[in-house]
């Protein structure tokens, strides 16, 4: 790895640059400076690391863990696929965002407008031609709007932090997993062996996740006839998924497209994690090269 000099700049001018030689920054293979440390100067996605947000980011894992079950799961699926509680855009789903914050993350305590347009603009900067990932970049944390009381307010253990399959055995890469002890499907024989209900090779697909913001933007996505291409839809879908695309955890439940659909959600991964920072973001003046991608990918109004 090598050492570069300047902040990852996230839709700043180049005139504006402020340079600065930290030497705590490493660049990895896009370019993208990966910094070392997390606006609250702790490593990224450490949860036992002393800070404020420690026990708020524990007890929200306590809930998950809990409640997330199989049948808690089929039936939020069922229930919020029907997509009947709100029409609205995408660009004013993102403003709706702008209230939240996310508790079950360690690496941020802004609003969520602020950490899309920071994943989209550094994934722009290393990658200007894909402009499909950068959209996916913008648009792969909506599902977040559950949190919105026109969405029933739904608590932030049904809505955010890391996913999981349910159905089969939690795997121990999973964060705070001493929590899955809780759980219903813990001690349920049909649901805690390695396969559990599925089958070797089955596909993600087949799978049913832990409910929160991925699969339900993934269903938002699909559903309203988005023509992003197949790895957009698997990253929206999985992002939170870190027991797969960190530690390889579930793998023998993948086939051969999410082998291939796996390697772009790493890409994405990068950008999704490390441009969590308080570097602000002009919205205003970013705003029409994301409306013109919204108008290519997206219907004007979508069933939420
Ligand atoms: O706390 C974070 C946050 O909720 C992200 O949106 C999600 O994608 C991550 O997996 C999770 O760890
Ligand atoms: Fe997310
Ligand atoms: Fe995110």
């Amino acid at each position: 790895m090598t050492l570069i000099v300047d902040q990852p700049q996230l839709g700043v001018d180049a005139e504006d640059k402020s340079i600065s030689t930290d030497s705590n920054e490493l660049v990895l293979d896009g370019g993208f400076a990966v910094p070392e440390t997390n606006s609250f100067g702790h490593t990224f996605r450490d949860y036992d690391a002393d800070s404020e947000r420690k026990k708020v980011v524990e007890e929200f894992y306590r809930m998950n863990h809990t409640h997330q079950s199989f049948e808690f799961v089929s039936k939020m699926r069922e229930e919020f696929g029907k997509l009947n509680r709100v029409e609205m855009s995408i660009w004013e789903c993102c403003e709706l965002l702008n209230s939240f914050v996310d508790e079950s993350d360690p690496d941020i305590d802004e609003p969520q407008i602020e950490h899309l347009l920071q994943t989209a603009e550094a994934i722009r900067r290393d990658y200007p031609d894909e402009d499909w990932l950068h959209l996916t970049g913008l648009i792969h944390d909506l599902g977040k709007v559950l949190l919105h009381p026109s969405f029933g307010a739904l608590p932030q253990w049904a809505v955010v932090g890391d996913t999981f399959p349910v159905g089969c055995a939690f795997d121990e890469s999973n964060v705070h997993f001493k929590y899955f002890k809780e759980n219903p499907d813990y001690s349920n024989p049909a649901y805690n062996t390695k396969l559990g209900v599925y089958s070797e090779g089955c596909g993600l697909d087949k799978v049913l996740m832990s409910w929160g913001h991925d699969d339900y933007m993934y269903l938002v996505s699909k559903e309203n006839r988005t023509t992003l291409p197949s790895p957009a839809l698997f990253i929206i879908r999985y992002h939170s998924f870190y027991p797969l695309h960190r530690s390889g955890a579930y793998k023998h439940l993948m086939n051969e497209e999410d082998i291939e659909n796996l390697k772009w959600l790493h890409i994405f991964n990068k950008y999704d994690l490390y441009s969590k920072s308080k570097v602000r973001i002009d919205v205003e003046k970013v705003k029409p090269y994301y409306m013109s991608l919204i108008e290519k990918y997206f219907p004007a109004k979508l069933r939420w």
